[in-house]
């Protein structure tokens, strides 16, 4: 079973400015989607120019390296680079047998794109017989005629016979790259054991940025292979992320020789480099946004006395008038809410939200409404600016601010719901209001506003999050104003 991210090694030599080898190898795992692990072969002092010298450990540490990975780690796929000597050749086929990795891509390295050989001149033996144990093999055009111990090809009909002919002749898989022919357009062509073709072409991109492009492929095509991808697929894949990174490779400044392809080039510019928080760190970083307007709340005299009873009875009905005219538009609200909404389940909790609301309303009429002499008819002015700030919300069809926006009528009432409820003792006048808010289903029913709006912020874009965040607070400082607004109300009068 391959995982979700596939675990892929590279076995290669290095190149210490980063285009080639096991660092290339290495982003173009991560670029692919793959976790990147790698077991040096050889050392290798390269720059952009070319390669100074090789300096190749002990193989017995080459193979303590590869064991250490496949005693622990489940791999997915395996791409082998450079492999310097007919030592190094024999570690590897070694290991390969006792690991059984499945999936293998070789990329024959022989001579660099700068002209040094990266294997000994007395190895292509050795190598021919490690091509039966790859899936694929990636030569380009002098390693497959040195594969074939032929003349290098001159065309791409050539080229084809030649990846033909040592499909055949080793059972292997291989992919003919067309990098090193002349011409506009470019062909690399994937060749099936029974002589099947595909061609991939692309146009030849302007540029000196083509140090590290074999790696890279194969590294690609083996992380794409590895996550379950069938071998055309994979191939086509890693071609199209390859052209995209050659494209951006020149807006890299590395180097004065060949410089390396922009390996993340695309996902830079898809995915951008901002992080994305937790919903729970969404919950908290908002939550503390408020704490201003829970403290005024707290200090208001309204809640004060609310809380131990000794609330104007004038003021209290005040409120409960506008808190009426209020959640039979809040209600409206939530039903926009619900129809927007991307999910069955969300849309069923806020069309749940939106019928509470009207009941409410309808049970407090019943209950209080009698009470008070002057209660007002029409929406406040606190009470107007309130719902005309949801009811932009939800005009906007802007699902995200708007259930941002109604998260605080949720939140804030919860709060100081449950933090009046205790003191509601028998006899205490305002007691069943006191049980409403700090009921075990409105806590519910918080709760899953809290958890949809979080999600939602946490996978929305850095500017949609903030859009959320900037309705969230309106609302909570609407809030404030509303709790503010009966005692200023009454003593206006
Ligand atoms: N200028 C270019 N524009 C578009 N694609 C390119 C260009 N150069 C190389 N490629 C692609 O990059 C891949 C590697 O090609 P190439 O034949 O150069 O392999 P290589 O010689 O093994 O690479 P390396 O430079 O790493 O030694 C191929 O798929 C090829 O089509
Ligand atoms: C280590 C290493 N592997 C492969 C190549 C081929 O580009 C290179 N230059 N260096």
């Amino acid at each position: 079973m391959s995982a979700v991210v596939p675990r892929v090694l590279s076995i290669a030599g290095t190149d210490p400015t980063g285009g080639a080898g096991v660092q290339a190898d290495l982003k173009s795992i991560a670029a692919n989607g793959g976790y990147g692990m790698a077991a040096v072969t050889a050392l290798v002092a390269q720059n952009t120019h070319g390669v100074r010298s090789v300096y190749r450990p002990p193989t017995s540490f080459l193979a303590e390296q590869l064991h250490a990975v496949s005693d622990d780690v489940s791999i997915d796929a395996v791409k082998i680079g450079m492999l310097a000597d007919v030592e190094v050749i024999e570690t590897v086929r070694e290991w390969l047998a006792a690991a059984r990795p499945p999936v293998v891509v070789l990329d024959p390295v022989m001579v660099s794109t700068s002209g040094h050989r990266l294997l000994d001149p007395g190895a292509e033996e050795a190598l021919r017989l490690l091509l039966p144990d790859a899936d694929l093999v990636t030569p380009n055009v002098p390693e497959l005629a040195i594969l074939l111990d032929r003349e290098p090809a001159s065309d791409g009909d050539a080229v084809v016979d030649q990846a033909q002919e040592l499909a055949r002749r080793h059972g292997v898989r291989v992919l003919a790259k067309g990098g090193h022919l002349e011409g506009p357009d470019l062909r690399d062509a994937l060749v099936e054991p029974d002589g099947r073709v595909s061609d991939y072409r692309s146009p030849r991109i302007e540029t000196r940025n083509t140090h590290g492009t074999g790696c890279s492929l194969s590294s690609a095509i083996a992380t794409r292979r590895g996550a379950g991808a069938t071998w055309s697929d994979a191939t086509d894949l890693a071609l199209r992320w390859l052209s995209e990174s050659i494209r951006h490779g020149s807006a890299l400044d590395v180097g004065g020789g060949h410089g390396p392809v922009s390996h993340f080039a695309g996902l830079w510019a898809r995915g951008g480099l901002d992080t994305m928080p937790s919903p729970d760190e969404i919950a908290d970083e908002w939550w503390r946004s408020t704490a201003g307007v829970r403290d005024a709340i707290d200090g208001l005299d309204f809640i004060r006395s609310l809380g131990d009873g000794t609330l104007d009875r004038r003021a209290f009905a005040w409120y409960l008038a506008q808190d009426a005219l209020y959640l039979r538009e809040y209600s409206r609200v939530l039903a926009q809410a619900s129809r927007l909404a991307p999910t069955p389940r969300e849309q069923t909790f806020w069309i749940t939200g939106a019928h509470a609301a009207v009941a409410t309303e309808m049970a407090l009429h019943e209950q209080w409404l009698g009470l008070g002499e002057g209660v007002p008819a029409q929406a406040s002015p606190t009470t107007t600016a309130y719902l005309d700030h949801l009811g932009a919300a939800a005009d906007s069809g802007d699902y995200e601010r708007l259930v941002a926006a109604v998260l605080p009528c949720y939140w804030l009432y919860h709060d100081v719901g449950s933090r009046l409820h205790p003191l509601g003792v028998e006899g205490h006048p305002y007691r069943d209001w006191l049980d409403t808010y700090a009921a075990p289903e409105f806590a519910e029913a918080t709760r899953t506003a809290i958890g949809i709006v979080t999600a939602a912020a946490a996978g929305a874009a850095p500017l949609r999050r903030a859009v959320m965040a900037e309705a969230f607070r309106a609302s909570a400082a609407h809030e404030l104003a509303f709790w503010r607004a009966p005692l200023d109300a009454v003593a206006a009068r």
